[in-house]
């Protein structure tokens, strides 16, 4: 049996639709950050994961499973900075303990269009962003998505701001297995649980919005406009160039050669 881990946000649910049963007498599926996700799967407690992309560029895993992945092409809106002073003067910031995509991507932008290289503190997830002594904070996921309670004087998105300045689509995570896993059977299993959920996003955006504070309306459109969910041609440039990027500011040590399973 394959050990399976996914992303415990709302932006994974249409990437698991129905996934349970179809991996039946095959795998068993947990769901959790996806920091942990990474180390799950690079200790050897996960075969398969969906993890974040930055893991699998500084080596963790061996092969990119399927074309299902969480991306965008434009504004995230779940992936957000917060700055209690104008960016320019930011010199502590707060990293979701849940990101290790966002928290490099943040650190990259920073130094690319300010050429600022803040300290860094790691902000755990059961602690308010309003609380801890930071002058920014990195949020991810569901806890990034509701109107936010302090002041904030700047707030970017940053799957907004890496589009514009890259000009192409950003990978926040791909499903990856480990070395020795034969993920071909996977490979079908996971495209298609990715098209019955884009297939289903409106009932998907029904059941879910209410227990997140969310309408139904406002969920189906970070489903249809924010996320993207395919590994496309256009994705994998915009991967190389986030890899080049932060090889080049010494956030992963160095660049690897992306490995496809074959069946996907
Ligand atoms: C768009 C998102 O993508 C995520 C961001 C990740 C990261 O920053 O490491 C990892 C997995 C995805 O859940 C989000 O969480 O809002």
């Amino acid at each position: 049996m394959l050990r399976i881990g996914a992303v415990s946000y709302l932006n994974t649910r249409p990437l698991v639709y129905g996934l349970r049963e179809r991996l039946e007498g095959l795998g068993s599926l947990t769901l959790d950050l996806p920091s942990r996700l990474a180390d799950d799967l690079a200790n050897g407690d996960l075969d398969v994961a969906l993890i974040p992309s930055i893991e699998y560029l500084r080596g963790t895993g061996a092969q990119i499973v399927s074309d299902a992945v969480i991306a965008c092409r434009g504004p995230v809106w779940s992936v957000r900075l917060l700055s209690r002073v104008p960016i320019a003067n930011i010199r502590r910031l707060a990293l979701d303990e849940g990101s290790r995509t966002s928290a490099a991507l943040v650190r990259l932008l920073l130094a690319d269009q300010y050429d600022l290289h803040p300290e860094t503190i790691p902000l755990p997830m059961e602690t308010d962003p309003e609380s801890v002594d930071a002058d920014a904070v990195l949020l991810i996921g569901d806890r990034a998505m509701p109107p936010p309670t302090g002041v904030y004087q700047e707030i970017w998105d940053l799957g907004d701001r890496w589009c514009q300045w890259s000009g192409h689509p950003f990978v926040f995570a791909m499903w990856i297995a480990r070395e020795g896993i034969d993920a071909q059977p996977l490979a079908k299993i996971l495209a298609a649980a990715r098209d019955e959920g884009v297939q289903n996003l409106e009932s998907i955006a029904q059941q879910e919005a209410g227990s997140h504070g969310l309408t139904s309306n406002d969920l189906h459109h970070y489903f249809t406009d924010n996320l993207h969910f395919r590994l496309g041609p256009q994705e994998r440039q915009g991967l190389h160039i986030y890899q080049q990027r932060a090889s080049e500011l010494g956030l992963i040590s160095q660049a690897r050669e992306f490995h496809f399973c074959s069946a996907s």
